[in-house]
């Protein structure tokens, strides 16, 4: 099976917990061409901050999916094109691998499996909130962070692998590792991306290149920059 992420090249993901840039609203943000919303943050995200970016983003044409953070702030919305989630793979509380996971089907007794996805992270940047929330063992070489990657598509089926660098520019050589030991799986980079020269090296070794504080620190303009970086690369 391939999800519609193999057609992906960029993706914008949304902070629930952070206000747009300016008085820049979810019609800019759907034209600034990504190929998908991904809706979630590590800290302080709440089901309501969820239903109230859902609702925002609904009436434009763009896919819509949510990124939780934890079982508590799942929502079930029409215009929701499913849920992407996290299992850490380098997490150091297995809470994170499945543990979390655990919890939810057996707290959810209608859980949409079938629009239910999940993203193979690798966790990268030590002073990320996700790493401290996972406490993620970020102290990896290359070649490390390669077998990993290759781990979760040959031996776990992953068809999203995750190298996030959430907050800092990371390393493209072990981007250029992870992608030579992955052959369906989709890898996804995020961190740092903050121009078209950003999005279009990460996206040389990446298939998507997923942008976050952009949005919200500097707004739309900047986010379409590294559309089209990603876009050409
Ligand atoms: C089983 C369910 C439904 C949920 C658990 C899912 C897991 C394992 C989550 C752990 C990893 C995690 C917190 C992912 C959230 C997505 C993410 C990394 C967002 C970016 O966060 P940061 O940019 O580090 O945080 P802030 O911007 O909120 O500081
Ligand atoms: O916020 P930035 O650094 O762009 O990171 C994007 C994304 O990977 C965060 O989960
Ligand atoms: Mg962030």
């Amino acid at each position: 099976m391939t999800g519609p992420w193999a057609e992906w090249d960029h993706v914008l993901k949304v902070d629930p917990d952070k206000e747009l840039h300016d008085d820049e609203t979810f019609e800019d943000v759907a034209a600034t061409g990504t190929d998908a919303l991904e809706i979630g943050g590590t800290m302080d995200v709440t089901s309501e901050k969820m239903q109230r970016v859902v609702d925002a983003c609904a009436a434009h044409d763009v896919p819509i999916y949510q990124e939780p953070s934890n079982p508590g702030v799942v929502i079930d919305h029409e215009a929701l094109d499913g849920y992407l989630v996290p299992t850490v793979l380098n997490a150091g509380d297995p809470f994170w691998i499945t543990g979390a996971h655990k919890e939810w089907a057996r707290i959810d007794d209608d859980l949409d499996w079938e629009n239910t996805h999940t993203e193979a992270y690798i966790v990268l940047n030590p002073d990320a909130s996700v790493a401290t929330y996972t406490e993620a063992d970020c102290d990896l070489t290359a070649e490390e962070v390669a077998s990993y990657a290759g781990v979760a598509e040959r031996m776990f089926g992953q068809e999203i692998v995750y190298l996030e660098y959430s907050g800092t520019y990371g390393d493209s050589e072990t981007v250029a590792a992870a992608s030579e030991a992955v052959d369906d799986a989709t890898l996804f980079y995020g961190g740092g991306i903050h121009g078209y020269e950003s999005a279009n090296e990460m996206g040389q070794y990446a298939d998507t290149v997923v942008v976050g504080d952009l949005l919200h620190d500097e707004g739309v303009d900047a986010v379409a920059e590294t559309v089209a970086g990603a876009k050409d690369a």
